[in-house]
């Protein structure tokens, strides 16, 4: 008996490390109709961070089941292998809906389990607790599950900090991890009415806040989606200027997406040199006993240092 207590602490304690999946970048989360078998099939052939099988928005009120089902089907063959890692996720329906249950009942009882879950719509913690317990109950084995949630409405923006925080309480003794917030900018201005326009200003408020409170949180950002799929030259000043922001990926829904986007979150060869040549000298100048120094005309500290580390990270991602 208590060998058993003390082996699930020990368990619960060593569950961050192996927590799927936790660090993959998620730069491209393509959407797939979860109803569409020849668009999943063709999603595992592609080279793209993350694959969101849908059951929300990109599913039609009377094909929710059909696609809870063919979600489950190929959740059952396994996830297929391929030379690159990447993120198999499934974005069930929004817990004020009547799908929600089974969408998650359908995907957590499969024989694999996806990498995460994506849950829409969050507004409030009291969601959260809803579905940490239901996590709870559905995962039988030590598995853990990736969440990433997503916020696309005023009311959601206002909880936002207590969203995060309930869920990273919530995880410490639950099946799941968080580790992202997606930007839901679609919804979000249905939410409040707002007229999109071509520099998107009219979020860009909503959509700097998202950032700030995931990197509060540790968490990926991941932004809005570009609907005109058809207009690359937008997608890329679209996805740069959220990359500027700090956001750490991007919504995608066409597979002509893919490449911009994923290129787009990589750093330049040019950010590349100056983070790899900031690093070598603060190190030097951390031997000599100086934390703040000049490079390249501009005074470093640790803050600066730590954006290089990002940046180094990402590199190993180019090919
Ligand atoms: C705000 C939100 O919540 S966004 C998320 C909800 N929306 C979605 O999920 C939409 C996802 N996207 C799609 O359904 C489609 O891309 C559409 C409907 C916009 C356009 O689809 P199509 O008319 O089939 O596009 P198109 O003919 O250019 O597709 C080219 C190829 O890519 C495939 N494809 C298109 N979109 C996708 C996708 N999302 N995933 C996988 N494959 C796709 C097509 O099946 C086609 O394959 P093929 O060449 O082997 O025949
Ligand atoms: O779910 C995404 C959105 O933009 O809405
Ligand atoms: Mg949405």
């Amino acid at each position: 008996m208590i060998y058993k207590t003390v082996l699930k602490k020990l368990q619960l304690y060593l569950k961050s490390a192996f927590v799927r999946n936790y660090n993959v970048p998620r730069r491209a989360l393509m959407y797939v109709p979860g109803d569409d078998s020849k668009k999943i099939k063709k999603s595992f052939t592609l080279d793209v961070d993350c694959i969101a099988l849908d059951c929300e928005d990109g599913v039609a009120v009377n094909k929710k089941k059909e696609a809870r089902e063919t979600i489950r089907s190929y959740l059952d063959l396994g996830k297929p292998q391929r030379n690159i890692e990447y993120d198999l996720g499934v974005r069930i329906n929004a817990l004020d809906t009547e799908y929600w249950e089974e969408d998650l009942e359908s995907c957590l009882s499969a024989k694999y389990l996806p990498d995460t879950i994506l849950i829409p719509k969050v507004e409030n913690s009291d969601i959260v607790r809803q579905l940490s317990s239901k996590i709870k109950n559905l995962i039988k084995t030590d598995s853990t599950i990736n969440v990433i949630i997503y916020i696309e409405s005023a009311k959601a923006f206002l909880n936002l900090v207590d969203i995060c925080q309930v869920t990273e309480s919530l995880s410490k003794n639950s099946k799941f991890q968080h580790v992202g917030l997606v930007f839901g900018s679609d919804d979000f201005c249905a939410n409040i009415g707002a007229t999109r326009t071509e520099s998107s200003l009219e979020i860009l408020y909503a959509r700097q806040k998202l950032v700030l409170v995931a990197k509060a949180f540790n968490l990926q950002a991941i932004d809005m989606v570009y609907i005109k799929y058809k207009d690359l030259d937008g997608l890329k000043q679209q996805c740069e200027d959220g990359m500027r922001m700090g956001y750490t990926g991007k919504q995608v829904i066409h597979p002509g997406q893919v490449p911009i986007v994923q290129e787009a979150f990589l750093p330049t060869q040019l950010q590349i040199e100056w983070a790899t040549g900031l690093l070598k000298s603060f190190h030097k100048h951390q031997k000599d006993g100086k934390g703040a120094f000049t490079y390249k005309g501009t005074m470093i500290d640790m803050p600066t240092m730590k954006q290089a580390e990002n940046i180094v990270k990402l590199a190993k991602l180019k090919k």
